[in-house]
């Protein structure tokens, strides 16, 4: 089976190196030159744990290979449509500029045949429009939405909770064509749905919508215990032991970022709108409110922290978005070291893997290469990603490096008893504060 892969982004460049794993002969297409250049030398253009490995493997082999030129694609079984849909600039919804232009590109390379099957997440209505413009080459379409995590995108690539296939309606040969790509991972038992392009669509943007609901939900919990002394983290405990509630993405914090969660329920909430709907998902927008201001509450716990000590130099340990990635695509980490650093600060920070990304979108910021050196000559300390290495820190040793004797926990992710025990106050979001022993 010959497969193709049209946008290599975080998405595609995972996607096109899982099926030349799966034993597909596999090419990978995208517009940027400096990117294919890299995977063609099989290096991943960002830190994704594992893809090193499976891209090395496929490109060694020569069954994945990479190209500006779309033409190649001609001739593929199923050419997948992994090209970004970002939020669109001046609006919440989403831009569909890259999924139209890759799609234009294709035409003239389809046949009979072919099944074009889109991993990008689109607004509902996306796909019905797609077809009817690709119907006239004779391929047909699947939408065919992708569920993957960064930091785990080849375990969920490779071993996902379900694949689900939106097709138009009795087309079994894109049914097909997609449990031959997908065989072996079928053969595990993965749960595989069959629906209608709009299910398939809204699957996907309401998976996020209800994880950005439940982060946000435990968030807001956050801000009332603030209030009242309690701590959140013990409530998540608490209800999370609900089976029907479960713990996961319960993490009170700095809430959430990426280049997902953010702009997909905008991009909802403002789909919803066009279709007459916009009060059917107006919590959404709360949702969004209550996640910017947890970045609202770091800043200003920072600020006030500076001032009680009378300093003005914060050591920010983690950009990233989340931890075991070097994106930082609507930071909150990076949010928080910018304004801090736009309000007069003098911000140092470390991450062990979003140097180079974070500078390419504040490129003013110090980033140093260690923690000791972001600690050094720092009056307070902020944890913005929880990266395991922060977790492991040794407070001890860091005590005798530098003079801040408190630390702003943006992800509730310190052992704040060790922490306390060797001398410094930490300060959780939504717990009460632990002092120094
Ligand atoms: N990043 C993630 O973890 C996941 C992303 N998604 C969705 O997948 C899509 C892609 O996301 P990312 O990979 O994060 O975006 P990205 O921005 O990292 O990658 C998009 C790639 O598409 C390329 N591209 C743009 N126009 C093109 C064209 N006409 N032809 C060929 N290539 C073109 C760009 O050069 C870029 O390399 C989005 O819709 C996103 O919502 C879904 C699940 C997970
Ligand atoms: O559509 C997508 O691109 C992907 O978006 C998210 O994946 P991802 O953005 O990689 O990261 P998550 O693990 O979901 O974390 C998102 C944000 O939420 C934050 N978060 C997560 C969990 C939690 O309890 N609390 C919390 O603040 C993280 O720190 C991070 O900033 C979804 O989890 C994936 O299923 C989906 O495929």
């Amino acid at each position: 089976m010959k497969i193709a892969v049209i946008g290599c982004g975080y998405l595609g460049a995972v996607h096109a190196a899982a099926m030349a794993s799966l034993g597909y002969e596999t090419i990978g297409v995208d517009v940027d030159e400096a990117k294919i250049e890299r995977l063609r030398r099989g290096e991943p253009p960002f830190f994704e744990p594992g893809l090193p490995e499976l891209l090395r493997a496929g490109v060694d082999a020569g069954t994945l290979r990479f190209t500006t030129d779309v033409a190649e694609a001609a001739g593929s079984d199923v050419v997948f449509v992994a090209v970004g849909t970002p939020q669109r600039a001046g609006s919440d919804a989403a831009d569909l500029t890259y999924v139209d232009a890759a799609v234009e590109s294709l035409l003239p390379h389809l046949a009979a045949g072919t099944l074009v099957a889109g991993k990008s997440t689109v607004p509902v209505g996306t796909a019905q429009r797609l077809a009817d413009l690709i119907a006239p080459t004779g391929a047909t379409l699947a939408w065919n939405p992708e569920f993957l995590r960064e930091g785990f995108a080849v375990e969920d690539t490779l071993a996902p909770d379900r694949l689900v296939y939106g097709v138009a309606d009795g087309d079994d040969a894109a049914v097909a064509a997609l449990d031959a790509v997908y065989a072996r991972i079928l053969e595990r038992g993965t749960d595989r749905l069959v629906v209608n392009y709009a299910t398939a669509e809204l699957v996907k943007v309401s998976a996020n919508a209800f994880l950005a609901t439940k982060i946000s939900f435990i968030n807001a919990m956050a801000e009332l215990s603030e209030s009242v002394g309690a701590d959140v983290t013990q409530l998540a405990d608490a209800i999370g032991l609900d089976a029907r509630i479960g713990r996961r993405f319960l993490n009170a914090g700095l809430g959430f970022g990426g280049g997902c969660l953010p702009k997909d329920i905008r991009a909802f909430q403002a789909r919803a709108d066009e279709l007459g709907h916009g009060e059917t998902l107006g919590f959404l927008r709360e949702v969004d409110r209550i996640n910017l201001r947890r970045r609202d509450r770091m800043v200003a716990l920072i600020e006030r922290e500076l001032e009680r000590v009378g300093g003005d130099r914060v050591a920010m340990l983690g950009l990233a978005f989340k931890p075991n990635s070097d994106d930082v695509r609507d930071s909150p980490a990076l949010d928080v070291s910018r304004r801090l650093q736009e309000g007069g600060r003098v911000v140092r920070a470390y991450d062990p893997e979003a140097r180079e990304t974070a500078l390419r979108v504040v490129p003013g910021l110090e980033i140093v290469t260690s923690v000791a050196d972001a600690v050094c000559g720092a009056d307070v300390l902020a944890l913005g990603t929880e990266w395991q290495e922060f977790r492991d820190l040794d407070p001890a040793a860091l005590a005798g490096i530098t003079d801040a004797r408190v630390v702003v926990d943006g992800r509730n992710a310190l052992d704040a008893a060790a922490w306390s025990a060797a001398g410094f106050r930490v300060i959780g979001l939504g717990r009460p504060e632990v002092a120094a022993a």
